[in-house]
């Protein structure tokens, strides 16, 4: 049978990336998704955005939702110091196992931290598996209509304290009324938005930034 569209993009970064340099397979994903299939990668334009706020929060513990391939993984932990990790959560095991091997073609698997699962069963154990105390920052890319309950359920487990930073792509397309509803109106978050456009399109789309103030 063909091959998945995760497993050509693996192909891609074989082919066009240099092991151990993450630009390179940054590079050769956005090349491919712009000249030859489009992905749901938050891309090179949003992707910047990402990069700022990382710089900005300089986070030590970071939890991604939603790998997808790993392209948005390897952009944050590129510039993550020595002794920080970013958790990422994927539910697909197939995407999960693509991931792994774009992770390590980039050099970063030791700032890595893979997890395979949902998001409701994995949250609630934190703490007690990978002795996180709170998050610095979440990037929130996976399905949209658990944006809400999942930064609910982080929330109750304490993952999220005074200082948090949230970022959530997709807010405009494919959307996310209700999050965004949400960490605009509470008065328990600072929230701006970072306008850009669709990955690989002209289309609007943007970054949501929100700042857990405290209770
Ligand atoms: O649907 C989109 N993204 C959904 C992304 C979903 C990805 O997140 C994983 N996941 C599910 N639960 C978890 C966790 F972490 F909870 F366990 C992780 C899914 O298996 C999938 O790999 C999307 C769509 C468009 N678009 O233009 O249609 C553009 C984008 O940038 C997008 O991100
Ligand atoms: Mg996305």
């Amino acid at each position: 049978t063909r091959t998945s569209r995760p497993q050509r993009i693996l192909k891609a970064v074989q082919r066009k990336a240099t092991v151990g340099d993450p630009q390179s397979v940054i590079t050769a994903i956005d090349h491919f998704c712009r000249h030859r299939e489009w992905a749901m990668n938050v891309g090179d334009e949003k992707g910047s955005i990402l990069d700022s706020v990382v710089n900005e929060v300089s986070p030590v513990t970071v939890l991604e939702l939603g790998t997808y391939c790993g392209y948005s993984t390897v952009r944050i932990a590129r510039l993550l110091p020595p002794g920080a990790c970013v958790i990422t959560l994927e539910f697909n095991p197939d995407y999960a196992a693509i991931a792994r091997q774009v992770i390590k073609w980039s050099g970063l698997e030791d700032k890595v931290q893979l997890v395979e699962g949902a998001s409701g069963d994995w949250i609630p154990w934190m703490k007690e598996h990978f002795g996180v105390q709170a998050f610095d920052l979440v990037f929130l890319d996976h399905w949209k209509e658990r944006y809400l309950p999942d930064t609910k359920l982080l929330e109750e487990c304490g993952l999220i304290q005074k200082g948090t930073v949230l970022l959530a792509d997709n807010v405009i397309c494919p959307g996310t009324p209700d999050y965004l509803e949400y960490v605009r109106n509470s008065p328990h978050y600072n929230s701006q938005y970072y306008r850009s456009h669709l990955e690989y399109t002209k289309a609007e789309d943007g970054l949501e930034k929100s700042v857990f103030l405290g209770y």
